[in-house]
């Protein structure tokens, strides 16, 4: 077996080129084929992906693994570099994705309940035999004509604003500090976002428009925002996502809905909206922040239609 390592340095506020050395020194001392591909800007994992699936087919490798090494942004970035690059060559085999969780959110490692410590992580990608096939979310943006796929979720509204807040925030890159810029993020964003005008559509009802959507997300996985239980029943091993939409609460409702998530019982507030679907229409009027597994879309109209797709992952 040999393993492509994508590696992002700046995942984990940093901490990823302090903590390659260790990975690799354990590689070695374990005699494992590997090669690695480091990431040099925002994006790169996707032309890395593409550039290990040609490596390993130029050489008709099945025995390959290609390990997304960083956090949920990392993942996303491989995980569309294979299906660009399937895409493309839509007869090879697919080559299984594994990930080696060193980022800060880890949502996808939490729901798949992938160790978080890097080394327990490595131990189970090293001693995996065979890959599962996982179900990723698949959307197409009407509005410009634009495509992509997600790992974890995709949302417009608070959780994109605040991804777009805290990934502009001065202190961002400060380990300590980063955490309470992302916290002071999402407070801020929580008094200060205005509802929006929003309508869902899925096969056979009809259409329902909110006419103050607050919080958006469309999910594969129970976990969104770095450990939050948004959808507790979500999983990557059926064909379904699951979209919730939170109307804008007052201050009262909103306190109640931060209770209520806690206690994983949130779905049942008048306010909470739960849809369970393979496939999923929405569509806003005006623009609003969107964010798909954390990596911002900027500020526009969406006009979405979304599905699932398929792809092979190296996981116990
Ligand atoms: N060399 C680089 N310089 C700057 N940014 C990079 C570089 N390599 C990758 N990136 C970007 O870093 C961003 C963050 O990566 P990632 O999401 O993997 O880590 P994280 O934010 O620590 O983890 P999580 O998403 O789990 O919270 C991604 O948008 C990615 O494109």
């Amino acid at each position: 077996m040999e393993y492509f390592f994508i590696v992002n340095p700046q995942a984990g506020a940093h901490n990823v080129q302090k903590l390659w050395p260790d990975i690799e020194t354990e590689l070695d001392k374990q005699h494992i084929a590997y090669r690695t591909l480091i990431t040099e800007h925002d994006g790169h994992a996707v032309t890395l992906a593409r550039r290990a699936l040609n490596l390993i087919n130029a050489v008709s490798n099945p025995n390959a693994v290609i390990v997304a090494t960083g956090g949920d942004g990392t993942l996303h970035e491989t995980m569309v570099g294979c299906m660009r690059y399937y895409a493309d060559h839509p007869q090879q085999p697919k080559i299984p994705i594994a990930f080696l969780p060193v980022g800060s959110g880890n949502d996808f490692a939490r729901a798949l309940k992938i160790p978080l410590h890097w080394e327990s992580a490595l131990t189970q990608i090293l001693s995996c035999h065979s890959a599962t096939i996982i179900t990723i979310g698949r959307f197409i943006n009407h509005d410009n004509q634009t495509d992509g796929y997600f790992t974890n979720n995709f949302g417009i509204g608070l959780d994109a604003a605040v991804v777009h807040h805290a990934n502009h925030s001065l202190l961002k890159d400060s380990a300590t500090l980063g955490k309470f810029s992302y916290m002071a993020a999402v407070f801020n964003t929580l008094i200060h976002f205005k509802g929006f005008r929003l309508t869902v559509s899925v096969p056979d009802q009809q259409p329902t428009t909110y006419q103050k959507a607050y919080l958006v997300t469309t999910t594969n996985l129970p976990y969104f925002g770095g450990g939050i239980k948004i959808a507790p029943d979500a999983s990557v091993l059926d064909d379904t996502l699951d979209l919730i939409v939170v109307e804008k609460p007052n201050i009262f409702q909103l306190i109640l809905f931060i209770v209520m998530l806690f206690l994983k019982r949130h779905l049942h507030l008048r306010f909470v909206h739960h849809y369970t679907e393979k496939k999923l229409f929405l569509k806003t009027e005006d623009s609003r922040y969107g964010q798909t597994d954390g990596e911002e879309l900027g500020n526009k109209t969406f006009d979405l239609e979304f599905g699932t797709a398929k792809y092979p992952f190296w996981i116990k």
